[in-house]
């Protein structure tokens, strides 16, 4: 069984990264494919080019057993659709193999407007993790629909390919990429919200507006 973490990673942060690792844990994974997106259907487009998310992406997870990066909608002309993703996976994994998209629970509850959002069970199962600062707001349509997918087992995940909704708790790390480039953008550190690695390739580069210049 394998798990997705699908983002925009502008840039990545611990709060992708733990909530991932205690996903790969807890479900059993084979592994966690971080898959960011090139062109988000719905938010304005990333600070950082598609080539600097994924070499960054990169650096954060060379030393985290379990955790790939898959660069496939960055390669993909086009908005960045999860539908498109998980189709292209299924086909490549065969029809047996269940596959966990994993999203925070600010994400799912937009799941109404994502493209073709009633497909996206035909190939994934959909897994909700928590996430700190967001206090619930699902639509009571989408709380219906989730009723009758959701499971309480990890184990039923395991039994079927796709089609289930499942709840995992996960750190409370409250962590954003929009609080990250404020601090950038403020000159203030964020070291420690994100790998070293990553964080010393961002200050020294001066991106996102980093070290503010004083006049
Ligand atoms: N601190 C966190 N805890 C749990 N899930 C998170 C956290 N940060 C991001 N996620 C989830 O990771 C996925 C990718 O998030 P994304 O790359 O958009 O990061 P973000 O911090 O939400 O970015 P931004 O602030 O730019 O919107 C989404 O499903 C999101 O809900
Ligand atoms: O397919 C869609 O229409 C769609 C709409 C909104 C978000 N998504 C996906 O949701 C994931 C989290 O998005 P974000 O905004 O938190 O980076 C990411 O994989 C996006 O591609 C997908």
């Amino acid at each position: 069984m394998i798990g997705l973490l699908g983002g925009t990673f502008d840039p990545v942060h611990f709060g992708h990264l733990r909530p991932a690792i205690e996903l790969l844990e807890a479900l059993s994974l084979t592994e966690v494919r971080l898959v960011p997106g090139r062109l988000p259907p719905h938010r304005p487009q990333p600070r950082l080019t598609p080539a600097r998310r994924r070499q960054l992406l990169q650096m954060a997870v060379a030393d985290i057993p379990g955790l790939v990066v898959d660069g496939r909608e960055l390669d993909r002309i086009g908005p960045s659709y999860t539908v498109d993703t998980l189709r292209a996976i299924r086909d490549e994994v065969g029809p047996t193999e269940p596959i966990c998209f994993a999203l925070g629970s600010d994400a799912f509850c937009h799941l109404m407007s994502w493209h073709q959002w009633t497909s996206l069970t035909q190939y994934a199962h959909l897994v909700i993790l928590t996430r700190a600062g967001h206090g619930g707001g699902m639509p009571a349509a989408l709380n219906d629909w989730v009723a009758r997918y959701a499971v309480q087992s990890a184990s039923v995940l395991r039994a079927e390919p796709a089609g289930r909704v499942y709840r995992q708790p996960v750190a409370r790390l409250e962590i954003s990429a929009t609080s990250i480039r404020q601090l950038f953008a403020q000159g203030r550190s964020a070291r420690g919200l994100m790998p070293d690695v990553v964080w010393n390739e961002l200050a020294g580069s001066g991106e996102y507006g980093y070290p503010q210049v004083s006049t």
